[in-house]
């Protein structure tokens, strides 16, 4: 399986509710750092996966709405713990749309499977991958 990864951040504040998180109920910073991956069996005739250029736009572009927000404020995320795993799926969610509108350029119906990793913090990291239908 062929792959490329595009890379970008995002600075947020939330909190979460929860005895499981202890201090991390109350409202504190992070800046993730996410890696989305894209995997395609064969090349196409351009010899890529993906543009790399389109691939970083659209990631960019999901995570713009995120950047220096408070996510406990963010109506989409309202009564939802917005931990990295979550993010994980909701930057899939975004990435397999571009993937299968077209919107990562031609072949981008070709791409078998995408992976999204965030690190948390230089002890953590979470991720998010499936297969795309068709
Ligand atoms: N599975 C997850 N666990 C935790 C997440 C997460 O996104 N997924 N996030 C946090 C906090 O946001 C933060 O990243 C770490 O907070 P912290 O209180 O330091 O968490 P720890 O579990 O490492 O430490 P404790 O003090 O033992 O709670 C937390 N967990």
């Amino acid at each position: 399986m062929f792959a490329v990864e595009v890379r970008d951040h995002v600075m947020i504040a939330h909190s979460f509710k929860g005895d499981l998180f202890g201090p991390a109920q109350k409202l504190h910073g992070a800046t993730f750092v996410i890696d989305v991956a894209f995997f395609r069996k064969e090349l196409g005739p351009e010899g890529v996966v993906v543009d790399i250029g389109r691939a970083h736009e659209a990631l960019k572009a999901t995570l713009g709405p995120l950047n220096y927000q408070n996510l406990d404020e963010l109506p989409q995320f309202a009564g939802q713990n917005t931990t990295t795993e979550f993010l994980c799926k909701h930057i899939f969610d975004a990435m397999a749309q571009a993937a299968t509108s077209g919107a990562l350029g031609p072949g981008s119906e070709k791409i078998a499977k995408i992976r999204v990793l965030i690190g948390e913090s230089h002890v953590a990291r979470a991720w998010y991958e499936a297969e795309l239908a068709g």
